[in-house]
């Protein structure tokens, strides 16, 4: 069997820094693609990132474009095009650029990779992953998002920093939107299969549950130039991984859900089974009232997000 082909669109930080953790794992071969007026960037960097392979020890092809011909074909798109935000500004603030920007890409990716596996990445993603589903047209179990890797990955963090314990020994889930209305489910975190709540007090359960929702915010404030992307590329090739090794993982997933959690067809972050065919199965849990008001709210911010983006899109 030969090697899976990778693409990922925007060889910016997001973009370069997944495919080094995607080249690094071993993956498949990968082709960075960028827009003309990047000129030789995604070429300098894909080099760049392959002359690390004899002293890292992996054997992946990597080549940068600014064409789609070299990405023909590929087996998975992840698409990291568009602006990152900066001080001052919600993920939000990034619709009206970035819807335009995925839009051309997803026109591209329909065009010259008709079988692939879509990843989104970029901002506002619930949003742009809808976009990317109206553009494409492919089945929505190929075309979903990455952000509840991320942003569970943050929550285990901060759990591991309080409790003085290894983060593999943490577990937990995350649901809805990738914005300020995400839901942590302390009900679903556990250490060392310990549930959470027998091992934290509540107030500083509550502290941790608010710091990994403004876990963003909280690196776009230090970074001021951008926005975080070691953990969001490492959280997007644990979800090519998934694909290309067909592992059947439960991870948090930006999933397209109509009668699922009685959404109606929109994004939002669930936990789905992830495998060789994308979105394999979507996880319904039933929800306690806490719970199911914090994600309807999620999950109507998303939705008027969406129709904001829709009013756009129609007007361009
Ligand atoms: N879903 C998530 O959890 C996360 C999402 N993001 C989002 O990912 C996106 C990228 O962030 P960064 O890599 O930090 O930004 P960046 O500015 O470093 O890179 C973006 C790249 O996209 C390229 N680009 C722009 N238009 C393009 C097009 N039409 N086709 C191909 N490439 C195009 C740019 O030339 C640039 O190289 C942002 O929208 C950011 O908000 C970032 C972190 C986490
Ligand atoms: O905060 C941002 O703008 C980038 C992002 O989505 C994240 O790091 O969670």
């Amino acid at each position: 069997m030969g090697r899976a082909k990778i693409t990922i669109v925007g060889a910016g930080n997001v973009g370069a820094t997944c495919a080094h953790w995607c080249a690094a794992a071993e993956l498949g071969d990968i082709v960075l693609l960028d827009i003309p007026a990047a000129g030789d960037m995604p070429k300098g960097k894909a080099l760049d990132l392959m002359q690390s392979s004899p002293i890292m020890g992996f054997d992946s092809n990597i080549v940068g474009a600014t064409d789609y011909a070299a990405s023909a074909n590929s087996d998975v798109v992840v698409i990291t095009a568009g602006i990152p935000r900066k001080p001052g500004m919600s993920r939000d603030d990034l619709l009206a650029t970035n819807a335009k920007i995925v839009g051309s890409v997803a026109e591209q990716v329909k065009a010259t990779s008709p079988n692939a596996i879509v990843i989104v990445v970029s901002n506002p993603l619930d949003a742009m992953v809808q976009r990317a589903l109206q553009v494409t047209g492919f089945p929505p179990a190929r075309v979903f998002g990455q952000a509840g890797v991320l942003d569970t990955a943050r929550y285990r963090t901060f759990l591991a920093m309080e409790l003085g314990v290894s983060v593999e020994d943490v577990s937990a889930l995350l649901m809805g939107g990738h914005g300020d209305t995400m839901v942590p489910m302390p009900s679903c975190t556990s250490v060392g299969g310990i549930p959470i709540r027998r091992l934290l007090a509540e107030d500083k359960l509550q502290a941790i549950v608010q710091r990994a929702r403004d876990g963003g915010a909280e690196i776009v404030s230090l970074l001021k130039t951008g926005s975080a992307y070691y953990a969001p590329a490492a959280a997007t090739a644990q979800m090519v991984e998934a694909i290309v090794r067909d592992k059947k993982r439960i991870i948090p997933v930006a999933a397209y859900c109509d009668k699922e959690y009685g959404v109606g067809g929109y994004y939002v972050g669930v936990p789905a089974i992830l495998g060789a065919k994308g979105v394999e199965k979507i996880v319904e849990l039933e929800l306690d009232p806490e719970e199911r008001k914090a994600f309807d709210h999620s999950v109507s911010a998303v939705k008027s997000l969406v129709a904001t983006m829709n009013e756009l899109m129609s007007k361009a």
